[in-house]
């Protein structure tokens, strides 16, 4: 399976329009992939709290509408990253899309764990109240979003509803950067799946994103790794190694607790 990380540059001086087909062209350029993943919340800026009641849409708006178009064109799967949801009964929500090579809007998933403490997303946004998976062709994908990498029980709990590799959109700082390349490779190794973490560049709202977007296999071999700028990083999952590994390394069968 051939996936690639658009590691989309989010810069406050490209209005939100622009950068919306800008993104749209870089994924109709992927055609012949299996999967594309854009970043978290790269439409606005994960850090630019002040624009996301302005920039707030339904699962029908802008960016929706516009991703299934390139879904279809580039005839592949879609993580579209996530979008500042405006729910139809008023709250806001950290959601991330996934379409289907038609176009079709096949899952979304609310980010469970909100940034922040007391500030920010976290008192913005409401929290998204359950874990998602998404059957692809060739793998079980398991969804999580930016902050999540560091709540290990949320794929521990996508692994056991069949997870094989997760996604996971960002706009990680440069000041936490290894954390993220640490946690990326943890949650590979723990739960002996495929990690596709793909992060921002630029700089926006006065945070200077970690690029760094990085392919991990199961075994915690990182595949591909970007740098810190824009640029799509495509890498080839051996799909099957999951299962081999599970078997050849048993470890979850030896869990004890939480079971
Ligand atoms: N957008 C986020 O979730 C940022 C997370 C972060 O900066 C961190 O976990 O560190």
């Amino acid at each position: 399976m051939r996936a690639s990380l658009i590691q989309l540059g989010v810069d406050d001086d490209e209005p939100v329009a622009a950068r919306r087909e800008r993104a749209a062209g870089l994924v109709r350029a992927q055609s012949g992939s299996d999967l594309v993943v854009l970043p978290e919340l790269w439409p606005v800026g994960a850090f630019a709290y002040t624009s996301f009641a302005a920039e707030a849409e339904p699962l029908d708006g802008p960016t929706a509408e516009t991703m299934s178009r390139a879904a279809r064109d580039a005839q592949v799967w879609l993580h579209a990253g996530s979008i500042v949801e405006r729910a139809a009964d008023g709250p806001m929500y950290n959601t991330s899309l996934v379409f289907s090579p038609t176009g079709a809007l096949v899952r979304t998933y609310r980010k469970i764990h909100r940034f922040g403490f007391d500030q920010g997303e976290a008192v913005l946004m409401g929290a998204g109240d359950r874990p998602v998976t998404a059957r692809l062709p060739e793998t079980v994908v398991g969804l999580a979003t930016c902050y999540d990498l560091r709540f290990p029980e949320l794929f521990r709990a996508l692994t056991d509803a069949g997870a094989q590799t997760f996604v996971i959109p960002a706009g990680w700082p440069e000041r936490r950067r290894e954390h993220w390349s640490l946690l990326a490779r943890a949650r590979a190794v723990e739960n002996q799946a495929y990690v596709l973490a793909c992060g921002t560049a630029g700089t926006h709202a006065g945070v200077r994103q970690a690029g760094h977007s990085v392919v991990v296999d199961p075994w915690g071999e990182v595949l591909a790794e970007a740098g810190h700028d824009e640029e799509v990083l495509t890498a080839v999952l051996d799909t099957g190694r999951v299962a081999k590994i599970r078997e050849e390394f048993p470890a979850l069968k030896d869990r004890v607790l939480g079971r």
